[in-house]
């Protein structure tokens, strides 16, 4: 039998001394809005002690009740437990009592009508806004103390890059949200990775199911995440649930939403905003009841731009946004990811692992690696594949690094008519701009005349001599 997860973590408390209504509402939120985390009191007299034993931050609040009335009750509550959000609900529509209410300190009011979609959408933002407080405090209390609790749901990102580190520990922070993540950042830096320990931090029972949603036609798309029922077109011979279904209780990851067309965005928002879908040929709506992580290698800010990508699904999404830096950006994790990969591809292709040549991180160092992580882990599998001495050959490396202009970490590559010097400067000679150059592939190449040659286009023999006459030059 499936455990039912708690929704949302802490508890929410309704007060009234209806028992019915109390019931029904109970049912309604936890049949059509997944919250089931619900206490019930019915006694106003009880309501201070329960909130002074229970976790609750949410506080539904009837104002006509016997023995103590609810805006007593409200003064009392926003007084002893000022991180309790309560929504006042009156019998009366009473604009006078609702403004005091709010004065009071209320987070919202609502008329007891039978409205009930209104007060349900209410009790899910007060529920978000004390999740987001939560998070806030958290990562405070994490950056401050540079705490880092669960090194296990990262053990398959190897990185030692202090920008990640702070990464991990927002994740940490934001775990256990039920709000969306976006991921964002170049090919290959590794978003999928994340995608699995923001999944694993969450603590969800289910599991992570991945949809690549790049390219989908619309129909498709509906399809795919909220399923069909039997005949609900032709073909439809049996009923089949959709993704976010089969993700029940875990985490739905959509994989390059940056190339989503603009009516599956649509849906996507609508799924976000009310938390309900129709699977294809159903009246009846049925409830989200997993956690979305979405992730891109796009700039949703130039799609924004383009008008390509809407800025109401931007800012739904963005709440929770992780940006993972490229390989270029965190050249101290190459040596390490070089080993890992080394350790991974000598394993599975059952080879002795080798010892890297100690020029191969400075070489590897000097290429900007346009498809990241990626692009490290294919030129290592490729480099034990046809490997056979002891050392590892950087041959394989050097022609893919070579075969791939730009291979130097170069600035970004100048525009048409941009010039090298600005028109106003004088010259260098010749033999200056030679030295010039020379001197920054030394550096780049941290002194390594081998790969400085390599960037130069000349022979390392070429570099040595040149580098003898000018140092003569010097002594003269
Ligand atoms: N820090 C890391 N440590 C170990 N392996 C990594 C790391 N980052 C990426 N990888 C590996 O690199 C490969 C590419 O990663 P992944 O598929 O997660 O990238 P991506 O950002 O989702 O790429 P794309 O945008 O093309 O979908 C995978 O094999 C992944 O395991």
């Amino acid at each position: 039998m499936m455990t039912e997860e708690k929704y949302p973590e802490f508890g929410v408390l309704l007060v009234d001394d209806e028992k019915l209504w109390l019931r029904g509402l109970s049912m309604a939120l936890a049949c059509s809005a997944g919250i089931n985390n619900i206490h019930q009191c019915d006694d106003s007299r009880q309501v201070m002690n329960y909130l002074a034993t229970h976790n609750i931050r949410v506080v539904l609040l009837d104002l006509t009740m016997p023995h103590i009335s609810g805006e007593e009750l409200l003064k009392q509550i926003t007084q002893e437990h000022p991180e309790v959000a309560v929504i006042v609900i009156s019998g009366m529509n009473q604009l006078e009592t609702a403004v005091n209410c709010m004065k009071l300190g209320a987070f919202d009011y609502f008329v007891k009508t039978n409205e009930q979609e209104r007060l349900l959408k209410g009790i899910h933002r007060a529920i978000r806004m004390i999740e987001l407080q939560n998070e806030n405090h958290q990562m405070k209390d994490r950056f401050l103390n540079d705490k880092l609790d669960s090194h296990d749901a990262f053990a398959d990102i190897i990185t030692q890059d202090k920008g990640v580190r702070k990464i991990f520990q927002y994740m940490e922070s934001v775990a256990r949200s039920s709000q969306p993540v976006l991921i964002t950042g170049e090919s290959g830096v590794g978003k999928e990775l994340f995608s699995r320990a923001v999944h694993t931090l969450s603590g969800r029972s289910g599991p992570i199911i991945a949809v690549n949603v790049a390219g989908l036609d619309d129909n498709v798309f509906a399809d795919t995440l909220f399923g069909h029922v039997k005949g609900a077109f032709t073909g439809a011979e049996v009923e089949r649930p959709g993704m976010i279904e089969q993700a029940a209780n875990g985490t739905l990851f959509l994989d390059e939403i940056g190339d989503m067309s603009i009516p599956s965005q649509v849906k996507l928002l609508r799924l976000l905003q009310e938390g309900e879908y129709f699977p294809l040929g159903r009246d009846q709506p049925k409830w989200i009841n997993a956690r979305i992580v979405v992730a891109t290698h796009q700039s949703l800010e130039e799609k924004m731009k383009a008008g390509t990508f809407r800025k109401d699904l931007y800012y739904r999404l963005c709440t929770h946004h992780i940006h993972i830096p490229a390989l270029r950006e965190r050249k101290e994790d190459l040596p390490l990811l070089l080993d890992h990969f080394m350790t991974l591809a000598a394993e599975s292709l059952e080879k002795k692992k080798p010892t890297p040549p100690k020029e191969l991180v400075t070489l590897l160092s000097s290429y900007h690696f346009p498809g990241n992580v990626r692009e490290l882990r294919a030129m290592v599998y490729d480099a034990i594949s046809v490997h056979k001495s002891k050392i590892l050959s950087m041959e394989t490396f050097c022609k893919a690094i070579g075969k791939k202009p730009p291979a130097l970490d170069a600035p970004p590559s100048r525009d048409g008519d941009e010039k090298l010097f600005a028109s106003s400067e004088n010259l260098p000679t010749l033999t200056e701009a030679t030295e010039a150059l020379i001197d920054e592939a030394i550096e780049r190449a941290q002194g390594n005349q081998t790969i400085a040659a390599r960037m130069l286009g000349i022979t390392q023999p070429s570099l040595s001599n040149r580098l003898k006459r000018s140092r003569k030059k010097i002594q003269e």
